[in-house]
């Protein structure tokens, strides 16, 4: 397709949309406007946007298509800007927002306008912020939801899904509420409970500092999200406070059955509380991309000494497993660094887990 597509906020989800739209659409032009005048340099230097945009009208009015990725309050705020600015007639608006319910409600400006608003969430990302972590890749495969209402012109989710071709990602159509309340049971109720562990940990660890130094394996796995841009997730978490409201008192309720079985050493019960678990995530198809994320890196924990970098790639190499990426991540008391390596597929990284077990015995993880 040939036209003008403006994204607003060039980090990790904004700058892969981009990249996405460029590769299926070389003869766009792709515009580009971020807060943060850092994000926007780095943008264009890395070809990830053909133009900067120094205020938002300006890039608005020459839009075929814009979309925002920023995060979810500031989408409101924007949308609210775009209601006031001159606009192409069939220009389509969608976003990237986690959450949809709050601003669908608040696209009803640009509605009445006659302007086309679909709310769109692409169901695959990571822990990482900012423009330097964004990839054409990044949604292969993963869910991609759009909210579009009961009015909204087939032609134009159907454009819209044109523009996105290149996420090579699955469409899948929900209304508004529904969103909120699946992304909240599967991916912001889990933040908050990531944060909750990472504040215990560092709770407890004043009273006994082996905790940090020892936590690893699970500990690592579930609390990775916790890494996360907070703005983002603070922002999410108000969109959507009714569900983790909601979540939070059944959560309370079922963690006081677990006090409980604890505490009257129910074996049976307790047994069976972590068997109906295990027996539902084993069912998961926990593996397809939307249910992790889509940067592929392999944590190795490795003793601190010359060669050892050459030495892990070596092995790999040896394998033919081909990396896209390596740095040390944090050195732990001087004795140990995390070796975060970086590869184009799960099946790379698994390979890599394997050759690293067959060469070695450092331990490696899917998290840090
Ligand atoms: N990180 C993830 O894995 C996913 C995030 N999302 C959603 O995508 C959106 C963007 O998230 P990320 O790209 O991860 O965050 P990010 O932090 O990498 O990028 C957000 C960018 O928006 C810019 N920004 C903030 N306010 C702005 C404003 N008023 N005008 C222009 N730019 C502004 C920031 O400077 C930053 O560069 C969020 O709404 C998030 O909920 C959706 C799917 C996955
Ligand atoms: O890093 C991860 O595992 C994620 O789950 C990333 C993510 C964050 C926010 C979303 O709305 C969708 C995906």
């Amino acid at each position: 397709m040939n036209g003008h597509v403006f994204v607003i906020g060039l980090g990790l989800i904004g700058g892969s949309l981009a990249l996405c739209i460029k590769k299926e659409h070389p003869d766009a032009t792709i515009m580009g406007y971020d807060v943060s005048e850092k994000q926007s340099q780095l943008g264009k230097m890395l070809g990830v946007i053909d133009e900067i945009i120094d205020e938002i009208p300006k890039g608005a009015a020459r839009a075929d298509l814009i979309l925002i990725a920023t995060p979810v309050k500031e989408v409101e705020r924007i949308i609210e800007l775009l209601c006031d600015v001159p606009l192409k007639d069939n220009v389509i608006i969608s976003d990237a927002g986690s959450t949809k319910l709050e601003i669908v409600k608040k696209a009803a400006c640009l509605k009445e306008k006659g302007i086309t608003f679909i709310g769109g969430h692409p169901m695959a990302g990571s822990h990482k912020s900012g423009v330097t972590a964004a990839k054409s890749i990044l949604f292969e495969n993963a869910f991609y939801l759009l909210t579009p209402e009961k009015d909204t012109r087939i032609e134009d989710v159907e454009k819209l899904q044109d523009w996105l071709m290149g996420t090579k990602a699955r469409f899948l159509q929900v209304m508004p509420e529904e969103h909120d309340y699946i992304t909240g049971v599967i991916s912001h109720f889990p933040h908050v409970i990531a944060a909750s562990l990472v504040h215990q940990a560092e709770k407890t660890s004043l009273k006994q500092n082996l905790i940090t130094r020892l936590a690893a394996g699970g500990f690592r796995d579930i609390t990775r999200i916790a890494s996360s841009s907070p703005e983002m997730w603070r922002d999410i978490s108000l969109h959507n406070k009714a569900v983790l409201i909601e979540l939070l008192q059944e959560w309370q309720n079922e963690m006081d059955k677990v006090t409980q079985m604890l505490q009257e050493e129910q074996e049976v019960e307790i047994y069976e509380y972590f068997f109906q678990a295990k027996r539902f995530r084993d069912e998961m198809p926990i593996k397809e991309k939307g249910a992790i994320p889509a940067f592929y890196d392999l944590f190795v924990d490795i003793p601190d000494y010359p060669g050892i970098i050459s030495e892990i790639t070596g092995y790999l190499a040896k394998e033919n497993i081909s990396l896209t990426n390596i740095r040390i991540r944090e050195a732990r008391e001087g004795i140990y660094g995390v070796l975060d390596i970086s590869f184009q597929t799960e099946e790379d990284r698994e390979k890599a887990e394997q050759c690293i077990k067959c060469y070695t015995n450092y331990e490696t993880s899917m998290g840090l």
